[in-house]
């Protein structure tokens, strides 16, 4: 482990210097493309301004003998569009154990690495994988006269790496932010679901007993099978400075399940998800941006709240200094995600107050 005196020193001679603050930049949903798959990848320059976070998957999904047509297809993909500020370029390389890896980075860094924001690092057990990832990058960044380094991004998806995840957040300045994955993480777990991210029917408590006793009606309430994971990795990456991001949601038609799986995600703190599909999109960008009725609330608190101290009464609720602090996270997001979103902008500035807010993303 590095020394928190060299901790920003570059990892290569001729490196660029690693950023000592993550950009917060909007993020609200990664959308997935398979660079080899010819329909797909026809559809991508017209996303550029739709979307926060175009990214080229190289890894699971594309096939064994489409993987080097994938590398390539990213490559032509990045050298031919012009991504503007809105969007961002990422990629998942594959994982750090398979054939194909070292020839993923070397090729990427070395023809677009002027184009990509963020390399996703699938299967992270433990810091030791971010920091071989962070040399590597180094070298090739300085190979490529790179004059701004490519950030990193963990995907959580072992035992290994959850029980390793502050050490992982916290690994490298590279350290964008980091993803669950819960496909992976369930096999690897040895849990007994089969579906990727979501819930599960089985996964319940049951109510009391009632008057007629055990076999008499008794309501069942599911649970969030990714609760634990995901409320550990927002406190990993919030200690970090870096962000968090509810991964996968399979069941592409099930929109009404995703919403929910991406509003518990928001509400816990991560700042967006991945969208595999185009339905998914604007379900990420409905949920992980503040329902207009929030920044109202949020903009009443500020004010009644003066100087920022004491506590003041709302509405016919208390407001102090940590509710206002609260607000002050609504506010930043919104202000930040309007400056990209013209739309967003004005219905933050239209919105009007409701006497109690309202619950965050709903109406958006
Ligand atoms: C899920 C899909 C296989 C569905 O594809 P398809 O059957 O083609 O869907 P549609 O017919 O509804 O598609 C309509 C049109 O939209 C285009 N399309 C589909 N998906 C995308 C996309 N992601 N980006 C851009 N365009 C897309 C289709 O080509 C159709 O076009 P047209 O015929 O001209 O109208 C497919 O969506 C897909 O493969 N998505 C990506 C899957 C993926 O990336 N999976 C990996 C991430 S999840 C994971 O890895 C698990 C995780 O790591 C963990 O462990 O949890
Ligand atoms: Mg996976």
């Amino acid at each position: 482990m590095r020394s928190a005196k060299d901790f920003f020193t570059p990892l290569a001679v001729g490196a660029p210097a690693p950023v000592r603050e993550v950009p917060a930049r909007p993020s609200r949903m990664i959308h997935f493309f398979d660079p080899s798959n010819e329909k797909m990848a026809a559809k991508i320059p017209a996303m550029v301004g739709t979307v926060d976070v175009l990214l080229g998957n190289l890894e699971d999904a594309v096939k064994a003998d489409n993987k080097e047509a994938a590398r390539l297809g990213l490559v032509a993909i990045a050298k031919a569009t012009d991504f503007g500020d809105a969007t961002q370029l990422w990629t998942r390389v594959n994982s750090l154990d398979s054939p194909w890896v070292l020839d993923d980075f070397t090729t990427l860094v070395t023809e677009i690495g002027d184009k990509l924001d963020v390399i996703m690092v699938p299967k992270v057990q433990g810091p030791e994988d971010i920091h071989y990832v962070d040399r590597l990058l180094a070298q090739l960044e300085a190979r490529a006269g790179l004059t701004r380094p490519i950030l990193v991004h963990a995907i959580l998806e072992t035992a290994r790496g959850v029980a390793n995840v502050e050490a992982i957040a916290g690994a490298s300045p590279r350290m964008q932010g980091i993803s669950l994955g819960p496909a992976d993480l369930a096999a690897d777990r040895r849990m007994k679901t089969t579906r990727v991210g979501g819930g599960h029917p089985g996964y319940l408590v049951r109510e009391d007993p009632g008057i007629e006793g055990i076999n008499g009606p008794r309501g069942t309430f599911q649970q969030d099978l990714w609760h634990y994971t995901i409320a550990r990795m927002v406190d990993a990456c919030a200690m970090h400075g870096i962000f968090p991001f509810y991964g996968p949601f399979g069941d592409i038609k099930d929109v009404v399940a995703c919403e929910d799986q991406f509003r518990n995600a928001f509400l816990l703190g991560c700042v967006g998800a991945w969208s595999l599909h185009p339905a998914q999109i604007a379900i990420a960008k409905k949920v992980f941006s503040p329902s207009a009725a929030d920044v109202a609330h949020a903009r009443r608190v500020k004010a009644a709240m003066g100087d920022g101290t004491g506590a003041v009464m709302l509405d016919g609720k208390m407001e102090d200094d940590a509710s206002l602090k609260q607000c002050l996270v609504i506010l930043a997001l919104a202000e930040q995600l309007s400056a990209s979103d013209p739309e967003l902008a004005s219905l933050y500035a239209e919105a009007p107050a409701g006497p109690d807010g309202a619950s965050a993303g709903v109406s958006a």
